[in-house]
């Protein structure tokens, strides 16, 4: 496991089709659309109903696909494709995905977006089993436990396999005839199906993934649903009935792009949305101005400003040409990497009492540096507005902040935070403001809406298996109660 947050990252994009000539491209088109959910590594594999094709490596998809030669191998009208960024094993070249396994009986590929919790025991009693792992990513354990059920049928062996597993996950399988797709019993990571003019099926992570190959969207994946597309077309199954919608509030409030609707909600709409409930439980009197933190707070930014009545100005610009991963290992170089990334506008904020809306403070870095940028560019004062609440529990369902230690909002009130950050003001969302925000139509009696906010209020939608123990000794005494009592219930 990693042990170090470097900022708030993305998880990881999939993409699958069946049923169109040249799927290669097509995936390679989705996975463009999907680059900011992961930029570690890229991978596709074809097939063309008898052989599976692959290609993967680190880096960007630009980059891995910088020789045609390496797609044109990738033959055939069904694919799946994935972005990478891990939140288990390391950054090599045996995590990317998707993964390819031979077996005698039929070869099988496979993506995931999420990350499993139990994957470490699991794991184990494969290997004193005899299990020889490939990579050290959590992923991998799907196949073993597959072949180890395979005497009972593929599908039921899938099934079977599902319900083994815990955590957050999206997956998708490649066969030499059929796509499948697998969402985890609470909807944790978003998945998508699509059709495209042809009436190939698309199943993907984000529905701007949908936009950019020409399909239409459909409807969501449902949690527990397990989707067969063939040459017959789709076939709806569940692997379990024992399902409560929690979806990731991250996805709406950072993680995906503001053209995606997830669950029936544009993720620019429940941005803007945020934006305005902010600007009602944080108002900022004196302010002559709102501004966004490009790109990801500028939706927000938008609502806080038309809420408040106030103009919304320019004053932080981005550079275009620093990948979303700046990761560097020391905290000088973490603020150099954020003036590479930003820079104030003196023409508009000198002499300005500023109001700054960002999306979400994970170390403090980028507030941190932001407040000093404005104030030597000669802002009069800077009032920080978080469109979220303070990040003060890690996630272990697919997002790499699975540590505590680096989180500010856990060691820090939000007044000591203020003082930290040298702002004039800080004010946060509140957990009801997400979830009224975001309003999912299909929450139905749901907690919290149907989304996952145990980021901040350290309410997880499920057991947390191998994570327990640990995430229990980085609490302190008074939430170390808390957790005790709501296991209790
Ligand atoms: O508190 P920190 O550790 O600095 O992390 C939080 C910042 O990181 C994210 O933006 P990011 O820099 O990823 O860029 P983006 O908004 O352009 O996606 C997020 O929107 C915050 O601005
Ligand atoms: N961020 C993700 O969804 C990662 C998928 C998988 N857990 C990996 O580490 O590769
Ligand atoms: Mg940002």
């Amino acid at each position: 496991m990693r042990n170090e947050i470097k900022g708030l990252n993305e998880e990881c994009g999939v993409f699958g089709v069946f049923g169109v000539p040249e799927a290669n491209r097509v995936t390679y088109f989705g996975l463009h659309n999907l680059q900011h959910r992961g930029q570690e590594g890229a991978g596709i594999v074809t097939t063309d109903g008898e052989h599976l094709y692959q290609h993967r490596d680190r880096g960007l998809l630009s980059e891995v696909f910088a020789d045609p030669s390496d797609m044109e191998r990738l033959v055939g009208d069904a694919a799946i494709g994935h972005v990478r960024y891990g939140t288990s094993g390391h950054n090599s070249i045996n995590n990317v995905q998707p993964f390819l396994f031979h077996f005698h009986d039929g070869d099988i590929a496979m993506a995931h977006n999420g990350q499993l919790t139990n994957a470490v025991t699991l794991r184990r009693k494969l290997e004193d089993n005899g299990a020889v792992f490939q990579s050290d990513s959590d992923t991998e354990i799907l196949i073993h436990l597959i072949r180890q059920n395979i005497h009972m049928g593929f599908m039921p062996a899938l099934k079977k396999t599902l319900n083994m597993v815990k955590g957050g996950f999206a997956f998708l399988f490649l066969q030499k005839d059929r796509l499948i797709a697998a969402l985890d019993p609470n909807g944790i990571r978003p998945l998508c199906l699509g059709q495209m003019p042809n009436g190939a099926y698309v199943v993907t992570s984000e529905s701007c993934a949908l936009d950019i190959v020409g399909a239409k969207l459909i409807r969501d994946v449902q949690p527990g649903e397990l989707l067969v597309i063939d040459k017959d077309g789709l076939h709806e199954d569940r692997y379990t009935d024992d399902t409560k919608l929690a979806i990731c509030s991250m996805e709406y409030i950072y993680f995906a792009r503001p053209d995606s609707i997830i669950h029936g909600v544009t993720v620019h709409s429940a941005r803007k949305q945020m934006g305005r409930l902010l600007a009602k439980e944080q108002p900022a009197p004196d302010a002559d101005m709102v501004i966004g933190v490009p790109n990801s707070s500028l939706s927000a930014a938008s609502g806080y400003a038309e809420a408040a009545g106030l103009p919304y100005e320019m004053g932080l610009i981005k550079n275009q040409y620093v990948a979303r991963t700046f990761i560097q290992p020391t905290q000088a170089l973490r603020e150099q990497g954020v003036k590479m990334k930003l820079s104030a506008v003196r023409g508009v904020v000198a002499g300005k009492n500023v109001v700054v809306v960002d999306d979400s403070i994970v170390r403090g870095t980028t507030s941190k540096q932001i407040v000093r940028m404005l104030k030597e560019a000669g802002a009069k004062s800077v009032h920080m507005r978080i469109a979220s609440p303070p990040f003060r529990f890690p996630c272990f369902y697919g997002i790499d902040v699975s540590n505590r230690a680096e989180l500010m909002a856990a060691h820090y009130s939000v007044p000591e935070m203020c003082k930290l950050m040298e702002a004039d003001s800080l004010g946060f969302l509140s957990v009801d403001g997400v979830v009224k925000a975001i309003n999912v139509p299909d929450a139905g009696d749901a907690p919290y809406g149907g989304l996952t906010v145990a980021y901040f209020n350290g309410d997880y939608p499920t057991p947390l298996y191998d994570f327990e123990e640990g995430y229990l000794k980085s609490l302190n005494e008074q939430e170390k109660r808390a957790r005790k009592e709501r296991l209790s219930k």
